[in-house]
């Protein structure tokens, strides 16, 4: 319940949408404030102010800021929603572009997002292989943060803390991270979210804290392996999906310059031939697919199905040992290294093509999407300007394949939500 302020009288005039009351001054008669006449007095007439639209939620945020307790979940949404639309317009607005930056040797692609108002510019990592967004932030342990831009909601007019909520999240790779959650205006490419998730990290590890150019992640897998406790949040692309003019994102990365990531349609100048789209399985929260096969160089197609997922976050190509094994025989002396944990190669010599399957043999043979045999020499290894190593490597252990940057930035690749399908260009 709102609480009638009375006010100044040289404030009343600014205050009256404010406030569903408007004081206005009577000069006609002066009396005391109990209504009595006097000298000198001043009497204000109360009348309802027609223009004051009441609205609940921002009544009783009102109330949870008075008293400075944490606005509930959705308490916390509908004040942020009321703040700022969240869903764009069905028109020029439903889509977006962005462009994406590789770090060395393409080891991640970097996202300029805006969070907050006024807005905080941040350069994340956008990743298909998980579904939080999560980012350094002021509460971020001190001595965690060596470089970071961080996100600090007390700054940002439209943040709301998700009152109660957690997040605690770890990486294939072994890096992790943690904290809570704040709901606050997200924009990227244009396109706008607001009130979307944003996981402020209160710890995060030496891996993170070692890349002083990320400043986060925006996971853009989908919401079921989302790791906010106790209820799981929803993906900026799934907050975006029904306003955007197709269900879509799509990724065009490049072999080290930027590309760009699109929201809400398909450039058809971005990619050549035809977009052959398949099936994906959402059941684990990946976009995963089944590739028919591969080529090695100039070789056969090899019937082989690779069953994999399409993700953004992961740098290499990472699948079965045997077609591993059978690329790095053409590879003249590259060899198995433990001590390197994969294959290198002297970092000068040939590198064939290696080229993978999308859609059904079924009689005719698949669409393929080659990768260029010069984007396999990932990196030089540690300490060596002579031995280099592969950016093919072994699925071992991980229970699936993984197309990584290397695979993605051969290709213009659909993210498609609403058909639940991914689809494969060449460019
Ligand atoms: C799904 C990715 S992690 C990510 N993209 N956020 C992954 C999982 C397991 C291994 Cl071993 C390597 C990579």
């Amino acid at each position: 319940m709102l609480s009638i302020l009375f006010l100044l009288v040289g404030t009343i005039l600014a205050a009256a949408s404010a406030n569903p009351i408007a004081l206005l001054p009577s000069y006609a008669n002066p009396t005391t404030a109990h209504g009595q006449p006097g000298r000198g007095t001043i009497s204000l007439t109360q009348i309802r102010n027609k223009a004051f639209i009441r609205n609940g939620p921002l009544d009783l945020a009102k109330t949870y800021h008075k008293y400075n307790i944490p606005l509930p979940a959705d308490l916390a949404a509908a004040v942020a929603r009321h703040r700022q639309p969240s869903r764009p317009k069905r028109s020029s607005d439903a889509h977006g572009s962005a462009e994406t930056t590789p770090g060395p040797h393409d080891v991640e692609y970097l996202t300029t997002i805006s969070i907050g108002t006024p807005p905080q510019n941040l350069s994340i990592n956008i990743d298909t292989g998980s579904s939080d967004l999560w980012v350094f932030s002021a509460e971020t342990t001190s001595s965690e943060v060596k470089g970071q831009t961080v996100y600090d909601p007390s700054l940002s007019s439209t943040a709301a803390q998700l009152q109660g909520a957690t997040w605690q999240i770890s990486y294939g790779d072994g890096s992790s991270s943690g904290g809570d959650v704040y709901l606050d205006r997200v924009a990227l490419g244009g396109l706008t979210v607001a009130a979307q998730a944003v996981e402020c990290a209160r710890n995060v590890s030496g891996e993170f804290t070692a890349d002083g150019s990320s400043d986060g992640l925006m996971g853009l897998g989908f919401g079921v392996i989302n790791m906010v406790k106790p209820v799981r949040q929803k993906t900026f692309f799934e907050n975006l999906q029904a306003g955007l003019d197709e269900a879509v994102f799509t990724a065009d990365l490049k072999h080290g310059m930027p590309g760009r990531y699109n929201f809400g349609y398909v450039d058809s100048s971005a990619y050549t031939g035809d977009i052959t789209y398949v099936p994906i399985n959402s059941t684990d929260g990946y976009w995963g697919w089944t590739s028919p096969g591969y080529a090695v160089g100039s070789g056969a197609f090899k019937d082989e199905a690779i069953v994999g997922i399409a993700d953004t976050g992961t740098t290499l190509l990472l699948l079965p040992s045997d077609i591993v094994a059978d690329y790095y025989r053409q590879v003249d002396g590259a060899k198995y290294e433990r001590n390197q944990g994969g294959y290198v190669f002297g970092c000068d010599v040939a590198l064939p093509d290696f080229a993978f399957g999308v859609g059904h043999t079924a009689g005719g043979s698949p669409a393929m999407i080659k990768i260029p045999g010069k984007y396999v020499n990932y990196a030089p290894v540690g300490g060596s300007s002579t031995k280099c190593y592969g950016g093919i490597q072994s699925n071992d252990f991980i229970g699936a394949s993984i197309f990584g940057d290397l695979a993605l930035k051969a290709a213009f690749v659909v993210f498609d939500g609403g058909n639940m399908r991914i689809g494969w260009a060449s460019k």
